[in-house]
């Protein structure tokens, strides 16, 4: 369970209060997105969740324990690929595997199936170069699950890639959730993206950095296509989007 009691971020070389005051409960195997304006502090609470930074008050725990520092419980996936450019998809998704000194032979099977769950099974042993931005950031997905953490932290994940594959990634990311249940922390500008993944939609503000509502999707799982034209869902966009733009015609 992630837990912010209270956090509060300020970069006091820049007397920049960047969150102010930032409670949440997060349950083990939620999928929570967190939307908001530019400058609300999204990846600032995404650095504190992947041990990258640091609170300057109040306290954010995992499973009861602070968070000291980056950790194998916690896998992060951002918007650059970060993908290694010389070692083909199957290396890259090994790379964390080795240097946890896992043996070769299961190295190798715990990479098949998380390359043939994200859908890149021919691909395997194809170099990134050679791969769409689509391609790229499933094979990143399927290198933060191959360490299994508990928790996946995702930045803007879909950020680079066009509206048809985006689509097609929420999906492909959804299918893959559901059969290996994880705690998903994901950001996003996307109000649709925020409510078709999420368990949870967290809306942030700015000026300080703040949560100003937590929506509950009470959608089921799996989304599908359809669900995305309906009434409900419409519904829940609805209430997201103007949670997030009252606040900036009003800022
Ligand atoms: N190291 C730093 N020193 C001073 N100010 C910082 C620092 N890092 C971030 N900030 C400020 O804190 C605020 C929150 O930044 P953050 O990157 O968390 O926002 P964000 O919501 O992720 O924005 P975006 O959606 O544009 O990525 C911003 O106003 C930013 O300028």
């Amino acid at each position: 369970m992630i837990k912010l009691q209270h956090v509060r971020k300020v970069f006091a070389d820049a007397n920049f209060t960047a969150l102010g005051d930032v409670s949440l409960d997060i349950s083990d195997n939620e999928f929570v997105t967190v939307v908001g304006p530019s400058g609300c502090g999204k990846t600032t609470v995404m650095n504190i969740l992947a041990g990258l930074d640091f609170p300057t008050g109040g306290q954010a725990l995992v499973d009861g324990e602070t968070i000291s520092g980056p950790g194998p419980d916690r896998g992060v996936i951002f918007q650059q690929y970060a993908l290694f450019p010389w070692l083909t998809v199957r290396k890259n998704v090994e790379f964390g595997l080795r240097t946890a000194g896992v043996p070769r032979a299961e190295r190798r099977r715990t990479a098949e199936h998380f390359i043939d769950l994200v859908g890149l099974s021919d691909f395997a042993d194809a170099l990134p170069r050679t791969l769409s931005g689509g391609m790229k950031q499933r094979c990143a997905i399927a290198r933060a699950y191959a360490v299994n953490p508990s928790i996946l932290l995702m930045d803007e994940p879909f950020g680079a890639v066009d509206a048809l594959t985006r689509v097609r990634l929420q999906e492909q990311l959804l299918r893959t959730w559901s059969q290996e249940k994880r705690t998903v922390v994901f950001i996003t500008h996307d109000v649709d993206e925020a409510v078709f993944l999420a368990n949870r939609v967290v809306v942030m503000a700015a000026r300080p950095g703040r949560i100003v509502e937590v929506v509950d999707v009470d959608l089921p799982y799996p989304r599908t296509e359809e669900m995305r034209l309906s009434p409900a869902f419409t519904a829940l966009r609805n209430r997201v989007w103007s949670a997030v733009y009252h606040q900036e015609t009003v800022a």
